[in-house]
């Protein structure tokens, strides 16, 4: 009895809404409507929505609750509210994992070591990420030959992008493990998939079901297991010689996440390492694999530019330089492949929506209204990105829009890059919890693609890029578009 009146609270909590604004998709007491609506035409909710309340707020039903759709204008000022006013973490957790926890996916460990000792490293990765993409290049991808031959990109991405990304998280010797590799990428695919399917049953039933129902909860568990089977007596001997005079300072996430978890103050156990690890597979694998194949999809459909790209990609001799200027120029001279894969995120993003936060102290903004704890906060950052007010021709896709805008003015040098995000550029979030592996995606996306352009010719099987697919904000890229390579002629 008292589990039901709990579950009943809880569902009527689910519905409850916190602040009287207009619900785009609720229509009555539809509910499930209004849910299959978010799921299945979340894009064209956010268009009528950014249509009728573009200086406002409204609110949209979805399977985590009711969601506050804020505008452009107020994201500065809400994202500058204190962290017990805010929650990034637990808007992550309830949208991603469904309140239930069969899977704790934020941590500011994690998100500080990425920000801080990935991002500090980027220079002396670049080889390692050379000698990791040459591997999947010999490995993974079809074997190239001089006639054109498919390859499946949508379907590679995710593992060329565990494997890469993994040398960084892992070290090389675990990412040769096939075990491993395959392990971690069906991780990443469960936790996607049991977060939909967990969140379809009440809140009540939610263990039941992730301990007997849903097969991808399950897998979860057991991946975990291996993750600290594999990882611990790693980050056992990482810690032993933390102090030894001379012992190797390995160049990835294992080692820096013990490094600075023995300076915190409240250290986790190795355990927690090991599944921290592997959480950082999560935050990377797909955003990155789909942002890299909407890339791909992009130059493959624009001859014209593919040349452009080449030829900067050519104004240094990539495989006779020295470390220094690689470093520089993926990282300062690369405008033009900066500018392209901003303006193919800008088009195709990852996510429809970002920067979903939930209140956890009442609190009223400088236009007067109120949002009570409880309140979950996102904001329609694909709507933003095709304003006309923002952007100009913004339904065009203009691959040099951002390095022209760069070059225009002095001030303007330092803006409108990849990594860079503001009110209006909200693919990678905005403010405290922005995403903190934006540069590591945007060195390890650029090498990718010099590499791929210096060896290879690519175009479009179709004669037209085929639009993405979104499932609620998932927005997937299109499954039937097919990229034909060849080695370059
Ligand atoms: C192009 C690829 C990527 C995209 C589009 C992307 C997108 C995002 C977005 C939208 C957020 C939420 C930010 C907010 O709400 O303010 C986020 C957070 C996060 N991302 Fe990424 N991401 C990418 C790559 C990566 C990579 C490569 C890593 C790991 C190396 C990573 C790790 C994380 C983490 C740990 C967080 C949570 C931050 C925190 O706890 O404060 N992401 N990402």
């Amino acid at each position: 009895v008292v589990q039901l009146a709990n579950e009943w609270r809880r569902v009527r909590r689910v519905k409850m809404r916190t602040v009287d604004l207009p619900v785009l998709n609720l229509t009555g007491n539809d509910y499930a409507g209004a849910e299959r609506a978010y799921t299945e035409n979340l894009g064209g909710l956010l268009r009528e929505g950014y249509e009728k309340y573009k200086h406002g707020f409204y609110q949209l039903f979805s399977p985590t609750g009711f969601l506050v759709i804020a505008s452009a204008d107020y994201v500065q000022e809400i994202s500058q509210l204190p962290e017990g006013t805010l929650d990034f973490h637990g808007a992550t957790q309830r949208r991603m994992i469904g309140d239930y926890n069969w899977l704790q996916v934020g941590d500011t460990l994690l998100a500080h070591t990425i920000l801080t000792d990935v991002v500090r490293q980027l220079g002396n990765l670049l080889p390692v990420l050379q000698e990791e993409i040459e591997y999947c290049f010999q490995n993974v991808l079809p074997p190239c030959q001089a006639t054109w031959t498919p390859g499946n990109i949508q379907k590679l991405a995710p593992r060329l992008i565990a494997i890469i990304m993994g040398r960084v998280f892992v070290g090389p010797d675990l990412n040769r493990n096939k075990e491993w590799v395959d392990n971690v990428i069906q991780f990443v695919d469960d936790v996607f998939a049991a977060g939909w399917k967990i969140k379809a049953y009440s809140h009540f039933a939610r263990p039941f079901a992730a301990r007997f129902l849903v097969a991808e909860t399950r897998r979860v568990q057991n991946q975990k297991a291996m993750a600290r089977r594999l990882l611990v007596p790693i980050l056992r001997d990482r810690l032993a010689s933390l102090n030894e005079p001379g012992a190797e300072k390995h160049l990835d996430l294992l080692q820096w996440l013990v490094v600075n978890n023995a300076k915190s103050p409240h250290p986790k156990t190795l355990e927690n390492l090991a599944e921290l690890a592997l959480v950082a597979y999560v935050g990377s694998t797909h955003t990155a694999a789909t942002t890299l194949t909407n890339i791909l999809l992009d130059i493959a459909a624009r001859p014209n530019d593919l040349e452009v790209l080449r030829n900067e990609i050519s104004t240094i001799n990539l495989e006779a330089t020295g470390l220094d200027l690689k470093q520089s120029f993926y990282i300062n001279h690369t405008s033009k492949l900066d500018s392209y894969m901003k303006e193919s995120q800008r088009l195709n993003p990852a996510f429809l929506m970002t920067f979903s936060r939930i209140v956890r102290k009442t609190f009223t903004l400088s236009n007067g209204l109120t949002f009570p704890a409880g309140t979950h906060f996102i904001v329609p950052a694909s709507r933003i990105s095709l304003d006309p007010e923002v952007w100009e021709n913004p339904q065009e896709f203009d691959g040099f829009r951002f390095s022209d805008l760069r070059a225009k003015t002095p001030e303007n040098i330092h803006k409108y890059q990849f990594t860079g995000t503001s009110p209006q550029a909200m693919h990678f979030g905005y403010g405290r919890n922005a995403c903190p592996g934006r540069f590591f995606a945007s060195t390890t996306i650029k090498v990718f693609v010099a590499h791929l352009l210096t060896n290879y010719d690519i175009k479009l099987s179709t004669k037209e890029r085929p639009p993405n697919d979104a499932t609620g904000s998932q927005n997937s890229v299109p499954q039937d578009a097919e990229i034909l390579f060849r080695s370059r002629q």
